[in-house]
């Protein structure tokens, strides 16, 4: 309807115009405009305005409108974009691409051959570039998340100063259990009320991880956990990650962010909060007498503070403002939404859930014994849930690279400097080619080798590990009855990205989500609250969960805490569970 109004309106204008012998200036600046509209609507057709024609993949065109390509499209759908990308590689193949004003060329890529090639193959052609910089830059600053290169580089050698085994050991038993127990007396306030009352396990996740990593890393005490309520630093961080989002494929997000109405100022006041928390815990680092530093170990804050360049300078406070934002981000959302996802799966699969329960009891026997080794080699079945959770669920759900050089992908699609590949690790997680017909269901067990794969491995006589799942059931006291997980190449299962720029913080994600997870389902029993819809992602750069996971958490019997048990982070010098633990 607009366009035939337009057309007519046009039509006469341009009657008018040729009547006309005489013409105002402002007559011939529109008469001008309309002409390189009109010049520009024929030469961009259906894709974005200064993009490359591209006839040599026309099967892998998606089309557009004149001079938006498919920026309309994606702004205007009321579906959430990883169904979107879903849906479109579910009918396009493995590859396709769109055109977006100021953006360029995106080429969606689904398939780990792609992804090999550019996380690897040819690393240095794709980075993060603007891609990536331009939409984050305000909130990351030039963290390890949004930086290439040099700088890239200096963030990840010294933050990896820190991811030792040594620090996962004291972990396991240490931080990670606390703050496990820290969970455990809420869910025992929620039982004792009367009536017992649900809680969300969503926000409690996202306070314990933040609650963990905040004092780990840089010696700040959120308590979040133990106070009421939400959580001013966690409330700004959840709203700009959802936020991002909405800037992905809108070049005007600046102007939407400081201009529209419910937007303005929001962004400037959540940094600021984010701000504060930073600077604060730098400026309390700095005041530190040396006695006070001697007392305890080297976090990751210390290590960027310590740093000196080649040139004598130090990080200012500025770059270590960034530093504390990325490793925020890093190691608050993701662990915790997966710890949502893999619960709501659990609850959502009896089945699944007696065999972690199973394992549990074998492996464990009641205990307490969260060590690094037994949560990392000891328990697969667990282990397969946490993998098979971030399978489906990867808190990383869509990333791009920009192009430096021409290049060749791997099914000989050229791709040119400036253009974007992309790729979702939601959408292949869901890849019937890549995963199987199955690939939809939630299945640990495909994390777990064959038969012919432990009998191989383990066959040396001196092995200990068992060599069938049937030979180790009841034969093999504490060896779990599952056999042995089996890692995925991690161009497929690329929830953890891969080399060269693997997270960091892999094993430590692992480790707190295994142990956390390990004191729950030892303690609770847990359960949906009735009749609440199945859980649909919000749109947002990690992947939480739409609405909060309300779950009736009830303590089992044949653990029972010692009820008003006060938590760990309150009880000075009780260091050992077993003052407030009593098996009945
Ligand atoms: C289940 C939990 C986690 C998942 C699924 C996850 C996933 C990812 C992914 C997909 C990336 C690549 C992102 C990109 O392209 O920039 C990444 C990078 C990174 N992650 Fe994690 N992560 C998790 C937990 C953590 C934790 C707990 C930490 C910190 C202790 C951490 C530290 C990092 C760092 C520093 C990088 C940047 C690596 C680099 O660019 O070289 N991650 N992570």
């Amino acid at each position: 309807m607009v366009v035939i109004l337009f057309a007519i309106g046009l039509k006469r204008f341009i009657d008018r115009q040729i009547s006309k012998k005489h013409r105002s200036p402002f007559e011939y600046i529109t008469l001008s405009s309309l002409a390189i509209l009109l010049a520009l609507i024929a030469k961009y057709p259906n894709r974005a305005i200064f993009t490359r024609a591209r006839p040599d993949i026309k099967e892998l065109n998606t089309d557009g409108h004149p001079l938006f390509g498919n920026m309309l499209q994606a702004l205007t759908s009321k579906e959430n974009p990883l169904m979107v990308l879903n849906r479109a590689f579910q009918k396009r193949g493995d590859i396709y691409t769109i055109t977006v004003p100021y953006r360029g060329r995106f080429f969606l890529v689904n398939h780990p051959m792609y992804i090999e090639h550019i996380l690897k193959t040819n690393f240095n052609n794709y980075i993060k570039g603007s891609v990536f910089g331009d939409q984050l830059r305000d909130i990351l600053g030039n963290g390890i998340f949004v930086s290439d290169q040099e700088a890239w580089r200096f963030h990840r050698k010294t933050a990896s100063n820190i991811f030792t085994t040594k620090m996962y050991r004291q972990l396991a038993e240490g931080a990670f259990t606390d703050s496990a127990r820290d969970l455990c007396s809420i869910f025992d306030r929620a039982e004792s009320l009367s009536p017992p009352q649900p809680v969300d396990l969503q926000q409690l996740f996202l306070k314990l991880t933040m609650d963990a990593f905040g004092k780990l890393t840089f010696g700040i005490e959120f308590n979040s956990l133990l106070s009421e309520g939400r959580n001013e630093f966690g409330d700004a961080f959840d709203f700009l990650t959802a936020n991002v989002d909405g800037r992905i494929l809108n070049p005007l997000w600046p102007i939407v962010d400081r201009f529209i109405p419910g937007k303005i100022g929001k962004v400037k006041r959540a940094i600021a909060v984010l701000d504060r928390y930073a600077y604060s815990a730098v400026n309390k680092r700095r005041a530190e007498a040396p006695s006070e530093k001697e007392k305890r170990p080297r976090d990751l804050l210390d290590h960027f503070i310590n740093h000196v360049r080649e040139d004598g300078s130090v990080l200012t406070d500025l770059e270590l403002r960034d530093v504390f934002v990325n490793f925020m981000i890093a190691g608050r959302d993701t662990t915790a939404l997966t710890l949502t996802w893999q619960f709501y799966s659990l609850m959502a699969n009896p089945r699944i859930l007696k065999n972690v329960l199973k394992e549990l009891d074998i492996v464990l026997q009641g205990s307490e014994r969260y060590t690094y080794e037994i949560m990392m080699q000891e328990l697969p079945y667990l282990k397969a849930v946490f993998h098979e959770t971030l399978r489906l669920y990867p808190q990383v759900p869509r990333n791009a690279k920009e192009v430096v050089d021409d290049d060749v992908l791997p099914d000989g699609t050229i791709v040119y400097k400036g253009d974007s590949v992309a790729f979702s690790t939601w959408a292949m997680g869901r890849n019937r080619g890549v995963w199987g017909e199955d690939a939809e269901v939630f299945c640990p067990e495909r994390w777990l080798a064959d038969e012919e794969d432990i009998v191989v491995k383990d066959s040396s006589p001196s092995s200990t590990a068992p060599s069938t799942p049937q030979q180790q059931e009841g034969s093999m006291k504490g060896v779990s009855p599952f056999g042995k997980f089996k890692m995925e190449n991690q161009f497929k299962f690329n929830s953890f990205n891969a080399n060269p720029r693997l997270c960091l913080g892999q094993t430590f994600a692992t480790l707190e989500a295994m142990v956390t997870t390990c004191m729950l389902l030892q303690k609770y029993d847990f359960k949906l609250v009735p009749g609440q819809p199945i859980p649909e992602p919000k749109p947002s750069a990690t992947l939480p969960m739409k609405d909060p996971l309300m779950t009736i958490t009830t303590r089992k019997q044949r653990h029972q805490y010692n009820k008003g048990a006060v938590p760990s982070t309150l009880r000075s010098g009780v260091s050992s569970l077993s003052s407030s633990y009593i098996s009945v």
